[in-house]
């Protein structure tokens, strides 16, 4: 089931189109990544999706809104600096946001443990913020954002300002979450897209340049190859593997020879008979792909 539907998205501040056309949809129970680097956008999507600012054109359907309707019950959003009543207690904040989210005060405090079990801060709910982690006051902030159970939870750049142990707090909570609630959370980190996401959305420039799920995105993208390194460079090592196989390309990184091949169980079958016979002075043989770092690095150059 579809829960957001965007069409022909665009954004712009004065004469500056910053998001220059979008057309994706978000479905249920779904991880999705908003990946892109500093300034591609992710922010100003997020804000035009929850209802923070207007969009200049194109079309935003949240699924069982009628025209007119309040969607924002439908959505939780997390901003990229929270700030937070640091002199309330998290439980005192999380009853406060139920409160505002229009919950009655007996379901705000159901929610509120709920919830503050869900997240992992139950231990810390009666201590002021002022006290927290900064990973715990992300994830105080993801506790807000799901108080009146949305469908979709929108969360801007929410492990980017964290040190590893809270980064690794929030990415597993997110990894519980996505179980339950659809999430679309923005990044600059391709690994944090590829560790928790099942699908991406790749921005850069204020435009889509790739989207798909993690599989798609290495089986269109990702090349086969094999990684040697010899004792010693010598040019007869490539122009002779090279003439066995077919080979598309070969690039060479210090030490390590890298073969490009269009059939890699071939090449490995091939390649592992002859250097048998041959006896050259190999150090190392690895099957290995592209990373998607590389692939969205070449996009984005290009
Ligand atoms: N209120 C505004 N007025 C004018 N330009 C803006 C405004 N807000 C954002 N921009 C511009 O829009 C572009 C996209 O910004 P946005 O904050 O959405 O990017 P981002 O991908 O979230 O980046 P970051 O990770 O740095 O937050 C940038 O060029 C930014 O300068």
């Amino acid at each position: 089931m579809v829960v957001v539907k965007v069409k022909g998205l665009k954004k712009s501040y004065q004469k500056h189109e910053v998001i220059k056309g979008l057309d994706f949809e978000i479905r249920k129970e779904k991880c999705i990544a908003l990946l892109g680097a500093n300034g591609a956008g992710k922010t100003t999507i997020l804000q035009m999706l929850s209802g923070l600012i207007k969009v200049s054109s194109g079309n935003i359907s949240f699924t069982g809104i009628e025209e007119g309707e309040d969607f924002r019950k439908l959505i939780g959003y997390l901003p990229q600096h929270p700030v937070f009543y640091e002199w309330m207690t998290g439980r005192e904040f999380l009853e406060y946001a139920g409160k505002i989210a229009g919950l009655s005060k007996q379901d705000s405090k159901v929610r509120t443990e709920e919830l503050l079990e869900l997240v992992g801060i139950m231990e810390a709910k009666n201590r002021r913020i002022g006290k927290y982690s900064g990973g715990m006051k992300q994830r105080l902030g993801i506790a807000q954002a799901l108080i009146h159970r949305p469908q979709l939870v929108m969360l801007d750049e929410p492990v980017s300002a964290l040190d590893p142990f809270g980064r690794r707090e929030v990415l597993e909570l997110l990894e519980r979450l996505k179980k339950t609630t659809t999430i679309l959370f923005s990044t600059h980190i391709l690994n944090d897209a590829e560790e928790v996401c099942d699908e991406i959305l790749f921005l850069h420039n204020g435009r889509l340049v790739e989207s798909g799920t993690m599989e798609q995105l290495r089986d269109k993208h990702q090349q086969a190859k094999i990684d040697l390194v010899f004792k010693g460079k010598e040019d007869k090592y490539i122009e002779h593997l090279s003439s066995l196989v077919k080979v598309q390309s070969v690039t060479i990184e210090g030490s390590k020879i890298s073969f490009f091949v269009t059939d890699i169980e071939q090449a490995r079958t091939v390649f592992l008979k002859e250097l048998a016979e041959l006896n050259w002075p190999l150090v190392k043989f690895e099957i290995s792909r592209t990373s998607l770092e590389d692939v969205f690095m070449k996009v984005v150059e290009k």
